[in-house]
Order: structure tokens, then sequence, then C-alpha cells
């Protein structure tokens, strides 16, 4: 329990080590001293707006590029050090075990000696004596690898699971424009194969003839020899390193042989993966042949490059044992010579044959482990250079960080996520948190304030040159319902990702009844905001746990699911699955319709019942009977709350309280239905041209 307790303490470290060093000196300075004064430094505003104070520089962007301080590597020595540190116990035990198991391995050469003396009868020992210490170093080296690889791998095993944990905790408080820059698979592949070669550096070197057991050896070997035999062991010595070097050498350069027939049944499952999806369009077009001369050439590349792997593999294969061969004969001719002269006794030289094998093989695992060092310092790189010069959403993760201050839960899952992390400045962040306003405040002031949009202007970061908003005022009045309407282009979807917070306005703000939105932090603002999209995604879980996803750190009753499903229009489709509510929904909801998905998300946003709704487009994917049922539920679900809609359908925009027409970044034309066609501007040609009236 203690321990948990502890762990608590550093919880959230996870999210320093990404914060840490991030906040500006001048954003600090105006926190530290007056935390009284809240969101003095941390937002701005009109000069008049007691609640702002000097501008920050995080927070209006672009001119302050230079004061910013990235955050720290995600991996660093440090940190692998501290991680290590947690395990002390196993890792004292892991280094006694493979100087136990090492000694062992070295003995054996030297007792193998002695054997054989003793059968020649020059060395006075019983035969049995000797034969019972052989046992009990043969019993005793497995004995100590079994508790130096367990122990060893354990101990790694632990700190990848939290290094996993750390990154994948770095990515998701990432600003939004991180996952504008970087695809989903090279994101994948960071948390995969990347750490993969980290994790496989320490657990594919453990076993013997790799890594520490293979260095221990090769030391251990040569001081042997020279100890045995000091006039012998510096030229078998050499020659055995230089041997052995030169073809691990050459074996490591016929890696990216193996790695191309890797590569090329990876293909192979990639064009498999790929017809069979599309079967449907390629069938349609009838693609078979297309498909199979494909799939053809995938095959024959994976056969040529696998012919080629074989020839590599019996190469390798010879050139290992042309290596002892070649040590085995410089020794027997050597020691033989010096065995003849009486300078060397038999016993040493069958000594000496063993060590041969074992720095043979040592030193070529040790070659190898070193070759897979170097794989690994490019994963590390890699990872490091992907998070170097981004920023993280630090209103997202100083929220999330105190909402898990608040948590009581200890589990082992906390453990993994806040251990080992950097855990200075702790009491700066707390500062820095409770610079933002509580989230109770929130909710009643988004239940009866209006939410505008005040000269909000706004470019997408990685185009930063391109003004989509360009001082755009909206005010969405509390309760109400406006819809958009405006040219494909025109900043509709851009409107809606400030509203949710995905991005922040290069210049101008978002009150919630007068309060900057960036008082509040980004975990608590999600709460108050509801997004139904026209392409709801499901998570592939069952459909009751999607309607729960509403409240997801909440332990949903199952009744309050199946009221936000009634209400949602979807309990009697629900009902009529195979397993109700435990029915499996399919990867992204495949498994059901478009109206169906989009009736789970709306009982979502309902068990959500967040005070602001955003629908985009939420009904023209569907046909008129699901289109009928979706609007049923969606008006259900509007009903007290602030809502945007970004309509098509004339029918939803009629019926909306105030219309805002969006056009060269800019609300042009705003007010009712008949307002705007009296006014015979935009909206009335929009309307006019038929693309507001598809119905
Ligand atoms: N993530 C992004 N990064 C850069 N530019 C973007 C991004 N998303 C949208 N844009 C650009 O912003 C502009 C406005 O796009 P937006 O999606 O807001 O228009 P819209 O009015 O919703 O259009 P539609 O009705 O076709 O969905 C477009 O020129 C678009 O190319």
């Amino acid at each position: 329990m203690a321990d948990a307790v502890s762990d608590l303490t550093i919880m959230g470290d996870f999210l320093k080590t990404g914060l840490e060093g991030l906040v500006s000196p001048h954003l600090l300075a105006g926190i530290l001293p007056k935390t009284n004064t809240i969101s003095l430094a941390y937002v701005t505003g009109p000069a008049s707006d007691p609640i702002f104070g000097e501008t920050d520089p995080d927070i209006e962007g672009s001119g302050s590029q230079s004061e910013k301080v990235l955050p720290p590597s995600v991996i660093s020595w440090g940190l692998l050090w501290r991680l290590l540190q947690k395990h002390y116990l196993r890792l004292a035990v892991s280094v006694v075990s493979l100087i136990g198991c090492t000694t062992c391995t070295l003995s054996m050469p030297i007792y193998s000696g002695r054997f054989f003396e003793v059968l020649i009868g020059a060395r006075p020992e019983s035969l049995w004596r000797l034969l019972s210490k052989i046992g009990v170093l043969y019993a005793l080296e497995p004995l100590l690898t079994v508790i130096f690889v367990i122990n060893m791998n354990t101990v790694w095993e632990k700190v990848m699971s939290t290094l996993r944990a750390q990154v994948f905790g770095r990515v998701l408080i990432q600003k939004v424009e991180f996952f504008d820059r970087y695809k989903v698979g090279e994101l994948t592949g960071l948390l995969t194969s990347d750490l993969g070669s980290l994790k496989n550096v320490v657990s594919e070197n453990i076993s013997r003839d790799r890594g520490f057991r293979a260095l221990s050896e090769v030391v251990g070997t040569i001081c042997i020899l020279f100890v045995l035999s000091p006039q012998l062991a510096p030229i078998l010595g050499l020659l055995v390193l230089t041997v052995s070097v030169l073809v691990a050498l050459y074996k490591r350069s016929t890696v990216p042989v193996f790695k191309s027939h890797g590569l090329a049944q990876a293909s192979i499952s990639d064009c498999v993966t790929e017809t069979f999806s599309a079967i449907r369009t390629v069938r349609s077009f009838g693609g078979e042949k297309r498909q199979m001369l494909m799939f053809g050439n995938q095959v024959l590349s994976y056969q040529s490059s696998g012919i080629k792997l074989g020839i590599f593999k019996s190469v390798n294969e010879s050139l290992t044992r042309v290596a002892v061969y070649i040590s085995l004969l410089a020794l027997y001719w050597l020691g033989g010579s010096k065995v003849k002269a009486g300078e060397l006794s038999v016993g040493t030289v069958a000594s000496f044959i063993g060590y041969t094998f074992t720095l043979t093989f040592a030193v070529q695992g040790l070659v190898n482990t070193f070759g897979d060092l170097r794989g690994t310092f490019a994963a590390i790189e890699r990872i490091n250079c992907v998070f170097s010069g981004v920023e993280i959403d630090e209103a997202l993760a100083y929220g999330l960080e105190r909402e898990l201050k608040q948590k009581e839960v200890i589990d082992e899952n906390y453990r993994l996520l806040f251990n080992g992390s950097i855990e200075k400045n702790q009491n700066l962040n707390l500062r820095y948190m409770s610079a933002l306003k509580s989230s109770s405040n929130l909710f009643s002031l988004a239940w009866s304030g209006d939410l505008c949009l005040e000269d909000v202007h706004f470019s997408y970061p990685l185009r930063s040159d391109v003004e989509i908003l360009s001082g755009l005022h909206l005010t969405l009045k509390c309760g109400t319902i406006t819809a958009l309407v405006g040219s494909s282009g025109a900043g509709k979807s851009t409107i809606v990702q400030l509203l949710a917070r995905f991005y922040e306005p290069t210049r101008g703000r978002i009150t919630v009844a007068g309060e900057d939105v960036r008082t509040f932090d980004k975990s608590e603002w999600a709460r108050i905001v509801s997004i139904v999209n026209q392409e709801p995604v499901l998570f592939s879980v069952s459909v009751g746990e999607n309607i729960a996803y509403g409240l997801p750190d909440d332990n949903v009753s199952k009744d309050d699911v199946i009221k936000a499903a009634k209400a949602a229009n979807a309990h009697d489709f629900i009902i009529s699955l195979p397993q109700g509510y435990d029915t499996l929904v399919g990867e992204r909801g495949g498994l059901l319709s478009g109206g169906q998905r989009q009736r789970i998300a709306i009982a979502r946003s309902l068990l959500k019942n967040a005070p602001i709704l955003i629908l985009d487009e939420a009904t023209s994917a569907l046909d008129t009977v699901s289109e009928s049922l979706v609007q049923d539920a969606l008006n259900h679900l509007m009903k007290g709350r602030t809502t945007l809609v970004i309509a098509h359908r004339l029918s939803t925009v009629q019926n909306a309280h105030q219309i805002a027409l969006c056009s060269d970044g800019r609300i042009a034309e705003l007010g009712t239905h008949f307002e705007l066609l009296a006014k015979k501007g935009q909206y009335a040609s929009l309307v006019g041209t038929q693309r507001l009236a598809f119905e």
C-alpha cells in the first residue's frame, strides 16, 4: 500500500515529462506570485478585461516562437536509469546471478582439462570427486541462468510497459496539429516497432552468447587464457577475436537480405488484405485478373528473396564453423608444439579447446548485440525526433493531470502511467493548474450563458499563411439553435473545430457567458461540448459500452444507457440485435448501418448531457426513413441546449432560431430564414440554386 501511495504521489508525472520546461519563463513569472489573480498570465484578451493580463506568448501564438521552450526527449538515459532504479532488488539479483553463471561457464573448460589429466593419470585426484564438482557446475549454471534471465526480463518488461504507456500518453496530449502532421501508421510504428526494438535489445540479448553474458564471457575468457598460458594467450586470443569479429561483421552485413525477405512477406499480406477487404470493388470492376497478377508478382519476389536468404543462411552457418576450425587448428598447432616441448600440460590445452568455442561464439554474439544497439539508438532517435519541436496541448495536459490527481484509484494501470517520470516541478504545475477555473463553474456558465466567437482569426498551423477565418463574430444564444451555412470550403467545419477547442484561434477569443474559454482546461471543456458528426466513430466494443462512452470516466448504469438509447430511437433496433446491448459493433461500428451508428452516437451524446451541442451535417448521409428516426432523436437531443448545426437540408435550416452564413472567413449574413430570404443576398441565392434544398 505504501508503495501504491508513493506511486500516487508521482501521478501525472508523465504529463510533466512533456510539460517540464515547456512553460515559458514569462508565463511562469505571471503565475507564480499571483495565484489569487488566477488567469492573469494564462489567458490574454482585451486590456479592459480584469481577468486578462500581459500577453501570454503560448496563447497568442505565432509571434512568440522564440520564447517557447520545447519539451525534453521522451526517452532519455536519465529516464531509463530512473525506471531501472525502481527495480534495484531484481537488478542486484540479476547481476549476482550473471556473475555466478558466467563463472560456472568459464570454469567448465578448466574442469574438462582436469578431467583429461585425471584420465591419463597426470593429476592425482579421484575421478568421482572431480565428476561431482563438474556435476555441481552443470547444475548451477542453468539454475543461475534461469534466475538471471527471469529477473532481467521482468525488469525490462516493466520498464518497457512504463515507457510504452508514457509514449502513448505523450502522443495523446499533443495538439491536434500533431495528428495533422503525422500519419496514424507512423505513430503506430513508434509504439510498436521502434519501442519493440528497444525492448528486444535486452530481451533478445539476455540469452547465452549475447549481451552482458557475452561481454562477461569474452572478458573472463581472455583473462583466464592469460592466466593459463601467458605465451599462448596473446596469439590465440588475437586470432580467435579477429576471425570471430570478421565473421560476425560479415553476418551483420547480410541483415538487409533478411529484412527484405520480411518486407516481401509483408507486401504479400498487404496485397491479400487489400484484395479481400475490397472484394466487392474488385468484383464490380472485374479486377480479379489484375489482383492475381499483382499477387503473383509479390509471390515471385518473395520466392527470389527466400532463395537468396537460403544461400546467405548456409554461408553464415558455414562461416561460423570456419571460424571455430581456424581457431582450433591454430590451437592444436601452437598448443600441441608446446605440450611436446613440455611447456604446457595436456589438460591446459584441453581447457583451451573449450575456451576457443566460448570465445568464438561470445564474440559473435557481442558483435550482434552492438548491431542491435545501433538499431535501437536509431529507433530512440526517431521517437525523440517526432516529439522534438512539437508542443503538447497544455490546456489538455494540465486538466488531465488535475483530474487524475483527484482520483483516489490506485491500481496497476495508474502506476504504469505515472511511474518513473520526472518528479520535480510538481509545485509549479499545481500552481499553474490552479490558475484555471473550476469545472462546476463552467457547467453552470454553459447552461446559462451565450457562446460567442469574438473577432476570431484562424489559420491551420500547418498552413499558417492561409487565413481561414478573418475576424469572425458569431453569438450562439443560450438554449437556441443556430444553423451554419455556406459554400464548400467556407470554414464551417473550422468553426466547429475551434468550438471543440481542437485548435485555438490565432487571434480573438471564444467566450462562454463572457468568460474566455481558455480559462478552462480542455478535459473540462470536452465535457460541456457534444459533437455528432455525419460519420460518427464507434469503438469496436459492445453497443452498450459505446453509449456509456458518453461518460467515459463514470460507472454508467445499464438503466441510464437504455434510457439514452430509448430517447435516441435506438432501443428497438438494439434489442433486436443478437446479443442486444452486448452486441459487438465491429471495427469503427462497421457491423451497423449508417443510421444505427448515428442513433448510437446520439444516445452517447444524450448520456453526456452537455449544454453545448454541435451537429456537423448529422443527417445528410441517411435515407429518408433513417433520417426521420435520426431527426426525431436529434430534436430530442437539441432541446434546451445551445446548438450549432451545419446543415445542408433546408428543413433543418428553416427550423433554426438563427441562420449564419459563412463566407470569406466571416459571418456575412445573420438572421432567420425569412429575414435572410428578404435580404436577397448569398443565403437567398444558396436556397435559389437548390444547394440548400435537397429534399
Ligand atoms: N487540417 C487542416 N489543415 C489545413 N487546412 C485545412 C484543414 N482543414 C481544412 N482546411 C482548409 O480550411 C478551409 C475551410 O475548410 P472547412 O472544412 O472548414 O470548410 P467547410 O465550410 O466545412 O467545407 P465543406 O462544406 O466542404 O465541408 C479549406 O480551404 C480547407 O482546405
